[in-house]
């Protein structure tokens, strides 16, 4: 059962500086328990350096990122024990068996029992075939489900997934559109960006290109906040 119950995570007024780039400003946005957000917007527009900031990962450089009210930055440890984060490049180990990085992970992310979480995921995610196979032999699809495993094989309340479909088949798909209802369904949060369609019943779009700052020279003084991981 995630940590969420009753707790919002909230952004505002978040402002986003990658390299030499204002890549959003004046963001804000509101998750509450069993609420799912979809970031969306082209190439470039900041959907990864959002999650990245949500993750607690990149500083905005101005703005506020609270939980129950509280900033996030007050308690960095906390706040990544209530996330899973999952980008876009996978972190499969490749000379590690698809059992033992997730095990790995699941160990990371506080399961009771790792092994057999690990285990119970690979299954839950359609590939307990795999579980023996090294991460070099695995194919796309096989390493974005072991991703995806491992959000459901230690318990966290806030999942923020970059582009969680990409390499998936139609039936993995409909399994990981199962597993966020579920997440949901027991109070869990999540956000996911996204350029295709995923079916997240009531999820709220939040079109990263509204926040796209137009400069007039006011912001000159800006200085680059590096990421923070
Ligand atoms: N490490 C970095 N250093 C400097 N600039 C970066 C870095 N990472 C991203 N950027 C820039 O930040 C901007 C936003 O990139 P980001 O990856 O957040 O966009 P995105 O909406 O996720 O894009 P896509 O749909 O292509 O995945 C881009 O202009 C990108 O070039």
């Amino acid at each position: 059962m995630p940590e969420s119950a009753g707790s919002v995570f909230a952004g505002s007024a978040l402002t986003c500086l990658r390299g030499d780039r204002l890549v959003f400003t004046g963001l804000d946005f509101r998750i509450a328990p069993g609420e799912a957000l979809f970031l969306l917007g082209p190439n470039g527009s900041g959907k990864s350096s959002l999650l990245r900031v949500m993750a607690g990962l990149l500083k905005p450089i101005r703005g506020r990122l609270s939980w129950d009210d509280v900033p996030v930055s007050d308690d960095p440890d906390a706040h990544r024990g209530r996330i899973h984060y999952v980008g876009h490049l996978d972190a499969v180990k490749p000379v590690l068996s698809a059992v033992e990085n997730l095990t790995f992970w699941a160990t990371l992310g506080g399961a009771a029992d790792p092994r057999d979480s690990a285990l119970r995921a690979l299954d839950r995610l359609g590939v307990p075939h795999i579980a023996n196979v090294p991460g070099r032999y695995l194919s796309a699809g096989q390493k974005r489900r072991l991703n995806l495993a491992r959000i459901i094989a230690a318990p966290a309340a806030l999942w923020l997934l970059d582009e969680p479909t990409v390499a998936l088949d139609r039936a993995a798909i409909a399994l990981f559109e199962e597993i966020i209802a579920e997440h949901r369904a027991g109070g869990g949060m999540v956000a996911v960006s996204t350029h295709v369609d995923i079916a997240m019943p009531g999820a709220r779009n939040l079109h990263l290109d509204d926040f796209t700052p137009v400069l007039h020279g006011e912001d000159d003084d800006l200085t680059d906040e590096e990421d923070a991981a």
